[in-house]
């Protein structure tokens, strides 16, 4: 079998691939054994949105991964390897799952280039096991996806991962590679203009507006009696479109209107996709350095900029809002602590999106080579700006208060390298999508002065960002 031809480029790697390939092949022959392959290319600039939209399947899982503010998106396509559990061990099972899956991993890169080499796709729940029997995802599934396009600094990456075997015929190996290339290349680059056609929508409230309200006078009695002194409740909006929804359009209107936060989609391979705009990021490790946001107090945007700049003073100045924030910084800071590192908190800021804004404090650390970017996840998750404190009782108050599933909500997803970066945002303004029905999801932290009217207020806001997006 011949290969035929693909990028030219592609032409200067192929005898380096195809020596690489058999020299894994032989050593699977000599141990009697199989072994993945990552290979990483260079190829020409495509919006990975594009590529998820033309290549995915609705029968395979998949990942997308956005940032436009930073310039980098990847789009995760279709799994060589899965694991998917549930249980409080979910996060120790899932770095056993890497760290075994990368003792056979054979890396094929060039130095230097961005998002290259095997990452895993994480997604997790809430809570360690949902409550609902039939939610579509997992409490937690980790993959090697079997294609991986990104884009950062105006470069994209291709990573195929691929299983070798002792009697795998090389040649196909290279002439799927060449093909998908050749696929992607002839993909246009999409005009990044917003589609939002007049919703013909039917909207219903999972709980309404009164069952929210008195669980927030109910959990503020709690605070009173010291109980807590924080929780996060959080309300699901139902929605039905008279025609499914369209992931790919909704994904690019996300990206438009919030080009600072975190725009994120994944499909269990099923049919139903979690899909959301976060601004909150959990972690994100680069060359050993971390940095996690405590994010958590809000006031809406203003519509002129006299009365934006009014309602961030407010909230800057303002105690209950300081002190709902402080317990995240609190939190976040001991945590990390206890699992030896030394956090340092970074001066104050506002963190401003479309329609609302927030306290925002990040914290840096040093992260030791033997710390696992999965340990930090698992350490921080739940923080209290989606769960409370104390943060188990605050957890056992929400499934007595919250009468949907929370399932992704509120819980991390990204992805981890073989080198320890990662990135891992809070899945918080996100939706469950199933064909033309959606749920979608988003919260609120109430501490003492909290007023059950405007934390009703401050949810429906932060419903109506993410519905606008959706077509
Ligand atoms: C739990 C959510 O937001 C959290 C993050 C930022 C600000 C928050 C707040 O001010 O209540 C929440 O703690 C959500 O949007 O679903």
């Amino acid at each position: 079998m011949t290969v035929s031809p693909c990028r030219n480029s592609f032409f200067v790697e192929y005898k380096d691939l195809y020596q690489f390939l058999t020299a894994v092949q032989e050593n699977c022959l000599n141990n009697n054994c199989k072994q993945f392959v990552s290979i990483s290319l260079e190829i020409d600039l495509v919006d990975p949105l594009v590529v998820l939209d033309e290549l995915a399947e609705v029968n395979e899982i998949n990942f997308y991964f956005e940032n436009k503010g930073k310039g980098e998106a990847i789009a995760a396509i279709d799994a060589v390897a899965t694991l998917s559990i549930d249980g409080t061990d979910r996060f120790s099972k899932a770095e056993n799952f890497i760290k075994n899956s990368l003792k056979n991993i054979v890396k094929f890169s060039n130095d230097n280039l961005p998002f290259s080499g095997p990452h895993f796709f994480c997604y997790f729940s809430f809570f360690p096991k949902n409550s609902q029997a039939d939610y579509p995802f997992s409490a937690a599934t980790i993959f090697l996806p079997r294609w991986q396009i990104s884009i950062k600094n105006q470069r994209c990456i291709l990573v195929m991962n691929s299983v070798v075997t002792a009697s795998e015929n090389i040649n196909r190996i290279l002439q799927t590679l060449c093909n998908k290339i050749d696929t992607i290349n002839s993909l246009k680059y999409y005009s990044p203009n917003l589609e939002v056609f007049p919703a013909n929508f039917s909207k219903k409230s999972v709980s309404n507006a009164n069952h929210f309200k008195s669980s927030v006078t109910s959990a503020l009695e709690k605070i009173r009696n010291n109980h807590l002194t924080k929780i996060v409740l959080a309300d699901a909006l139902d929605v039905h479109s008279s025609n499914d929804f369209n992931l790919f359009k909704s994904l690019n209107n996300l990206r438009q209107i919030h080009p600072n936060c975190y725009i994120f989609s994944t499909s269990n391979g099923k049919g139903q996709n979690f899909i959301g705009a976060s601004p909150e990021r959990l972690i994100c490790i680069h060359d050993q350095k971390l940095i996690t946001d405590a994010l958590a107090g809000s006031a809406p945007r203003g519509k002129t900029p006299t009365e934006d700049a009014a309602n961030a003073n407010l909230l800057i100045n303002n105690e209950k809002e300081k002190h709902e924030h402080s317990l995240v910084i609190d939190f976040i800071t001991q945590r990390l602590s206890q699992i030896g590192l030394l956090p340092q908190v970074l001066p104050p800021r506002l963190r401003q999106l479309s329609n609302i804004q927030h306290l925002w404090t990040p914290i840096s650390a040093l992260v030791p080579a033997n710390v696992h970017p999965l340990k930090i996840v698992a350490q921080l998750h739940p923080t209290p700006a989606v769960a409370g404190a104390a943060r188990d009782i605050a957890c056992a108050e929400i499934r007595r208060y919250e009468n949907f599933e929370r399932g992704l909500y509120a819980a991390p997803l990204g992805w981890v390298d073989s080198e320890g970066n990662c990135e891992f945002v809070v899945g918080i303004r996100s939706a469950l999508i199933d064909g033309d029905r959606a749920r979608l999801y988003a919260g609120a932290g109430i501490v003492a002065g909290s007023d059950p009217e405007k934390e009703f207020a401050e949810v429906q806001l932060k419903l109506q960002a993410l519905l606008k997006a959706l077509v």
